[in-house]
């Protein structure tokens, strides 16, 4: 049986999915983790007027001397809508956030002060030095002037972000789509966790792991079901078609009696086996108009399918850029089959170098846990000393 090249097949699932990518409008409030499509510009500048830094008093820098008094001709505080005045040769009280009043070019902090009487009596201060003029004032605009980008095209929003985009009073903007992902767990063999197991059972964990991933990559999740290998398949798939730009399925797919993905799917799509390993076994189909990415059910093969072929697909759709392979040293000289890239699971060493991690079952889920990487073997290899440099793929 011919194999499809790695490559190819790569190339087949970016097409397939291509049509989810797209834009729009969301509010700023629930833009976390979302990825602008476009820059955002300040619609006002920031600060919006001149205002205090500090609790004390708006002056004329000129007026002040040292030991003198002025008279304090108001009180100013954050949230006054009228624009006050500063009357020549008055002082008036100021907190940190009010409107600098016209006239006033520095703020004395109240520390450096001392008013005869406080609040809501005729009063006096006087100050220890006179200030720089500009002293303790933010300035309207020194932030940000209206129609510069706050946040650039191609931002991941952090909460950083998110403040300084409700700080300038943008209340919507532009992203990359995330793409609505349903999972379908297959096989009549699988239980839940919590459940004891009877002879024969295995627990279910390729969902838990596809529905992180696709999470951490830039989808939603919005569906999550399981099918048993003898006839509920198409129905379920069918309603995970409804709310979702993609389905992903797990297992039914190789050369059993009981395939239902393989069976169901095969007319509907591409099914055979890829020159890769793990994840030999892959699928791609439509269903009622839904991209359909089928990946075999082996544990690790799970893993390793969606880190090879899906994982910086989603990125993409969702504005995100694609997680970098690196460059490194064996540490152990390796064999490796031919005809099919493998992706042997492994660590780094303290030198850099990096080695496999367990034997190559796609079934040992927890030996693989302990990996951090993939070491990608190429198809024509089948051995390689120790020192010889290959590509590694972080585990994500
Ligand atoms: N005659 C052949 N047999 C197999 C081939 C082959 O080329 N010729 N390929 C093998 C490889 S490689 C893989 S990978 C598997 C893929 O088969 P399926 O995608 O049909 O997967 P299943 O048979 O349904 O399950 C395989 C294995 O994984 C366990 N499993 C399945 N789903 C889950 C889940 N959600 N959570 C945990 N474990 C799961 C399942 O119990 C099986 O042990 O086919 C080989 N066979
Ligand atoms: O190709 Mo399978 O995915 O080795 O376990």
């Amino acid at each position: 049986m011919t194999r499809r090249p790695l490559a190819d097949h790569q190339a087949a699932v970016a097409a397939h999915l291509a049509g989810l990518a797209g834009t729009e409008t969301v509010p700023v409030r629930v833009a976390l983790d979302r990825t602008t499509s476009a820059p955002v510009r300040a619609p006002y500048s920031l600060p919006l007027f001149d205002n205090s830094a500090m609790d004390g008093f708006a002056v004329r820098a000129a007026e002040v001397s040292p030991g003198a008094d002025l008279e304090v001709g108001g009180r100013i505080f954050a949230g006054d809508t009228t624009r006050p005045v500063l009357r020549a040769g008055t002082a008036m009280a100021i907190m940190t956030g009010a409107p600098l009043p016209a006239g006033a070019d520095a703020v004395i902090p109240v520390e450096a002060s001392h008013e005869t009487a406080g609040s809501g009596q005729q009063s006096t201060v006087r100050f220890d030095a006179a200030p720089e003029p500009g002293a303790f004032i933010r300035s309207a605009g020194d932030d940000v002037a209206a129609g510069e980008v706050v946040i650039a095209a191609g931002t991941r929003l952090a909460p950083r972000h998110l403040g300084a985009l409700a700080a300038a009073g943008v209340e919507t903007i532009e992203v990359h789509r995330r793409p609505a992902v349903a999972i379908i767990s297959t096989g009549s063999e699988l239980i839940r966790a919590g459940a004891t197991p009877q002879a024969g059972q295995v627990f279910e964990s390729n969902s838990l792991v596809l529905q992180s991933l696709s999470t951490k990559h830039g989808a939603r999740v919005t569906f999550i079901g399981s099918a048993g290998d003898d006839g509920d398949f198409a129905t379920i798939l069918t309603a995970a078609c409804q709310d979702a730009d993609l389905v992903l399925t797990s297992g039914g797919i190789s050369m059993g009696e009981r395939e239902p993905v393989r069976q169901t799917l095969a007319e509907h799509g591409w099914f055979g086996p890829v020159a890769m390993q793990p994840g030999g076994p892959q699928g791609l189909a439509t269903w009622k108009q839904t991209p359909v990415c089928c990946l075999p059910g082996n544990p690790v093969s799970i893993v390793v399918s969606f880190e090879v072929l899906l994982r910086d697909v989603l990125r993409g759709i969702a504005g995100l850029p694609p997680v970098a392979s690196n460059r490194a040293v064996l540490a152990h000289d390796i064999t490796s089959v031919p005809g099919k890239t493998q992706f042997l699971r492994g660590v780094s060493e303290p030198d850099g170098s990096v080695r496999p991690l367990g034997g190559p079952g796609s079934h040992l889920a927890v030996t693989a846990a302990a990996a951090e990487l993939l070491i990608e073997i190429d198809a024509d290899t089948t051995e390689l000393p120790a020192g010889t440099e290959v590509t590694t793929w972080p585990l994500t």
